[in-house]
Parts: C-alpha cells; structure tokens; sequence
C-alpha cells in the first residue's frame, strides 16, 4: 500500500511518569512528510523535539496515536504492526549530532557494515559503500580512520552510512552541532539533495537558524504541540 508520504503521524502523544511526576512530552503531533520533502523541526530545549523523533524512528514509542512509514501502519501507542528492529533497519536511516563512526574501522568500512548486517555480500557492500561515499564527497577518504577525518567529513560518512540500505526516511538529530556555519549548511544542502534525488523523507531537529532556507517545510515544536511555521507565523 504505497501513497506519495514518507511519514504520517496522527495525532500522536507521550506521557512519561505518573501521578505528580507526570510529564506530556508530545501533544496531539500530526505530522506528514511526502517523499521528496526535507522539514526542520524547531524548537527550545525540552519542547519534545527528539521525543518526537525517535516516536516516528520507531525508537521510543508514543503512550497512543499512529505512525505510517511508506503508507503501512508501523505503530498504533506501544503496539507493532511489524518487527521494529527489522523495519529500521530496512526503511530507516538515522544520522546523530556526533558521527559516531566505529573508530578502528576505515570510513569505506564503516558504511560496508551497515550494508553486510543487511545481508549484502562483502563485494556488493564494498561497491556500494565506495559509491556513497563518492556522492557525499568523501571518496578520497575512503582508507582512512574516523580520527584522522575532519568533523565535517565524519558527519559525510555518518550520513553516507544512513543512507546505505536506501531508506525511504532519514531522521537526524541536530546534526551540524558539531560543525562551524560553513561546514554545517553543506551538511543541510546534503540533507535538501538526498531529499529530492533519492524521494526519501527527511527530517532534521535543529537549533541551528543558519540555513534553514534549505529546507521545504519548517516545524516549530513548543511544549509538546507542533505547527508548520506558517501557520506559527499567521497566528
Ligand atoms: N525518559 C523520560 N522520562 C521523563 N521525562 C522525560 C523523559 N525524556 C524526556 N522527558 C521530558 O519530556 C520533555 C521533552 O523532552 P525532549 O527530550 O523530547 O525535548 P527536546 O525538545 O528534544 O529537548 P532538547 O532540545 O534539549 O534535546 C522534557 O520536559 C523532558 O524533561
């Protein structure tokens, strides 16, 4: 059952605790991404932006409301439609605030073992890897360590390795935090090209106000409740 959206959320919403330790983390989140488009969602400190995040990651679910992910029902509260782990690994690509990358192994390495816990053969996974790491611009880097790539690059291979199994959403969690303005808006422009050449749905938390231009559709999360700024800006 495939429509034109990478992600649906109806009206989704997370309560931690209980009684006077309750918190409402997220409130009623509706969100739809269609594939192809690249949305930032805003926000201060503590407004719920990565508790919604890892609710549509398929990460931490939400206390009641749906996810689809390519138009099949993943999530409806706490309960799968479909084995989580398996589903991420499959459809989802996640990309941090530090790269992460497994510090022993080469940048070509790092993406080759995304693609081999997949099940791809090790010449498939090296042709692939060697091929993404071109397009994000870090092919020249390929035999390296992770310790003696800059963080911008890094962040390439992080992103190279989300993208590895072609996943039809990417999710990234303030991303260019670590990064100066230049290094960081490149690192958004990635983000608008995947987008809009590989159809995937991809959604970036920022703080970061620097380049926002590159994105379709702003978000601004406060105290759990999201709007599209536009509709922020008409009220
Ligand atoms: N495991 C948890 N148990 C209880 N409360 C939590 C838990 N995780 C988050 N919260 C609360 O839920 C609210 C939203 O937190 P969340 O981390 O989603 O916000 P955020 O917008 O991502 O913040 P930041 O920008 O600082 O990362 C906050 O009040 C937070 O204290």
């Amino acid at each position: 059952m495939k429509n034109g959206f990478a992600i649906q959320t109806e009206i989704l919403t997370k309560v931690y605790g209980s009684g006077n330790t309750e918190v409402v983390a997220m409130q009623e989140a509706t969100m739809n991404v269609s594939r192809g488009e690249v949305v930032a969602l805003l926000g201060p400190s503590g407004s719920g932006k990565s508790t919604f995040l890892t609710a549509i990651g398929l990460i931490n679910p939400p206390t009641s409301g749906r996810v689809f992910i390519g138009g099949q029902l993943v999530l409806e509260g706490s309960r799968a439609y479909t084995n989580l782990r398996a589903f991420r690994r499959k459809h989802l690509g996640f990309v941090f605030q530090k790269a992460n990358l497994i510090p022993f192994l080469s940048a070509l390495e790092n993406v080759e073992i995304a693609l081999e816990i997949n099940g791809s053969s090790h010449r498939a996974a090296r042709i692939r890897a060697m091929e993404l790491l071109d397009y994000l611009g870090v092919g020249d880097r390929a035999e390296n360590l992770p310790s003696m790539l800059s963080g911008g690059q890094q962040q390439r291979v992080a992103v190279a390795r989300a993208l590895a199994n072609h996943p039809s959403v990417i999710l990234a969690d303030e991303p260019t935090a670590a990064l100066d303005s230049q290094r960081g808006r490149q690192v958004m422009e990635l983000f608008a090209q995947i987008a809009h050449e590989q159809s995937a749905g991809v959604v970036v938390v920022t703080h970061d106000h620097r380049a926002l231009d590159v994105f379709d559709t702003l978000y601004e999360m406060e105290d759990g409740v999201i709007r599209k700024q536009s509709e922020v800006v008409a009220s």
